[in-house]
C-alpha cells in the first residue's frame, strides 16, 4: 500500500518535471527511505525489561528515552507471559530497584547481556551472582550526587531551623500569632561531620563550605590535600572523633556489609546531645532500634533522614511517631534533571553492553 502510494506521488510530481518538482521528488524519496529505514531500526532495538510507565514508573518522556534505544517489555506484561518475552530480553533496566532481580527472573532471561540500574546503590544487586552468569552490572554515579546532595542540606537546615513545624504553625487557622519558642540551632559556623567522603560527601561539603560551616570527614581513603583544601575539610582517620565534635553528622556512604549498622548504640552515645544525625545513604547504615532509643532519650537532639529500613516504613514504627524526627521518602535524586540524567545514563551503558562493548559504569564486584 505505502509502495503503491509512493510511486503514484512520484509520477504525478514526475511528470512535467520542472527543477522544483524534482527536488521534491528528491524529498519524498529521501522521507521514505528514513520511514522505512527507521521501521527495520525500530525492529532491530534490543529488548529490555522495565519496571512500568507511568504513576509507578517512568514518566512517558523518561520512558521515551528508553524506547528510543530498546523495544521494552514492562514488568507486567512480562509477568503475564514470561515464555514468551523472556528469551527476547537482552537487558533488564532498573529503576527504584524495580523490577527485582533474582534468580527466579534471571533463569527466564537466557539471552541477557545487562542489568543496568538506574541510580549509584547496587545494593540490591548480587553482583557476583549476576556475573557468573556472564551478566553485567552498571550504575550511574556521578549524575545522582549534586541531588542527593542538595536533599542532604535541605534536610539539615529543615531540621535545624524547624521548617516543617514552622509551617504547620503558619498555616494552621488557629494561629494567631507566631510563636517566638520556634527557635532552631544556627547551621553557619557550626561542625558538619561527614562519614563518606565520595562523590555525594564531597557535593555536601561544598555546600557546607557556602555555610561557614567547620567539616570534618571520615573515609575509607583520605582525599588528596587540594580536595581538602577546596573545601577546608579535615579527615579524622577515626571516626569516633567526627563524632564526638560535629553538630551535625551527615552519612554518604554506600551500603555494604562493613557499613551496615555502621551507626549504632555505642557511635550515638558518643554525639552531643545537641547533634543531629543525617542520613542520605541508606536505612541500613543505622541500627534504627537504636537511633529511637537515642531520640527518645535525648542521647542526640534530632534525626532527619531521606532513607530507612524498610521504606516506606510501617505505619507504626516508632520513628513516625517522634517530634524530633523529620523523614522524607527516599527522594534524594528526585529532580527533573537529576532523573534524567540518571535514565541517559542508563541507557548508555545498557546499550554499550548488549553491543558487547565496555559498558562506561560497569561495576565489578570487591
Ligand atoms: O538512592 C539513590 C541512588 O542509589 O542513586
Amino acid at each position: 500500500m505505502t509502495c503503491l502510494l509512493y510511486v503514484r506521488c512520484v509520477r504525478r510530481l514526475w511528470a512535467p518535471a520542472p527543477g522544483y518538482r524534482l527536488l521534491k521528488v528528491a524529498n519524498l524519496h529521501r522521507s521514505v527511505h528514513q520511514l522505512l529505514h527507521r521501521k527495520v531500526m525500530a525492529e532491530d532495538k534490543p529488548w529490555a525489561l522495565i519496571s512500568e510507565v507511568g504513576e509507578q514508573g517512568y514518566f512517558e518522556d523518561l520512558a521515551d528515552i528508553i524506547k528510543r534505544n530498546f523495544n521494552v517489555v514492562c514488568l507486567k506484561d512480562f509477568q503475564q507471559n514470561p515464555q514468551l518475552h523472556g528469551p527476547k530480553i537482552q537487558a533488564v533496566l532498573l529503576w527504584n530497584s524495580f523490577p527485582t532481580v533474582e534468580p527466579s527472573l534471571l533463569s527466564l532471561l537466557p539471552s541477557l547481556k545487562v542489568v543496568a540500574n538506574g541510580g549509584v546503590g547496587i545494593d540490591h544487586l548480587d553482583v557476583p551472582y549476576i556475573n557468573s552468569l556472564g551478566v553485567k552490572v552498571t550504575n550511574t554515579p556521578g549524575v545522582v550526587s549534586n541531588a542527593t546532595a542538595d536533599i542532604g542540606m535541605a534536610l539539615l537546615l529543615a531540621s535545624a531551623r524547624k521548617v516543617v513545624e514552622g509551617h504547620h504553625i503558619a498555616v494552621d487557622p488557629k494561629t494567631t500569632h507566631l510563636p517566638q519558642c520556634l527557635m532552631g540551632d544556627e547551621v553557619s559556623e557550626s561542625t558538619l561531620g561527614i562519614i563518606g567522603m565520595g562523590d555525594i560527601g564531597y557535593k555536601i561539603a561544598q555546600r557546607g563550605k557556602g555555610f561557614d560551616m567547620k567539616i570534618l570527614y571520615h573515609n575509607r581513603n583520605r582525599r588528596s590535600v587540594e580536595d581538602e583544601q577546596a573545601v577546608g575539610a579535615t579527615f579524622c582517620k577515626n571516626m569516633d572523633d567526627l563524632l564526638k565534635e560535629s553538630d551535625f553528622v551527615m552519612l554518604a556512604v554506600n551500603l555494604t556489609p562493613e557499613t551496615t549498622g555502621l551507626i549504632s548504640h555505642q557511635q550515638l552515645s558518643l554525639m552531643k546531645p545537641t547533634a543531629t544525625l543525617v542520613n542520605v545513604s541508606r536505612g541500613r547504615v543505622v541500627d534504627q532500634d537504636a537511633l529511637v532509643k537515642a531520640l527518645q532519650s535525648g542521647t542526640i537532639r534530632a534525626a532527619a533522614l531521606d532513607v530507612t529500613y524498610p521504606e516506606p516504613l510501617p505505619r507504626d514504627h516508632p520513628l513516625l511517631g517522634l517530634p524530633n524526627v523529620l523523614i522524607t521518602p527516599h527522594v534524594g535524586t528526585n529532580t527533573y534533571t537529576t532523573t534524567s540524567k540518571i535514565v541517559q545514563q542508563m541507557v548508555d551503558n545498557a546499550v554499550a553492553a548488549v553491543k558487547g562493548l565496555p559498558a562506561p559504569n560497569e561495576v565489578k564486584p570487591k
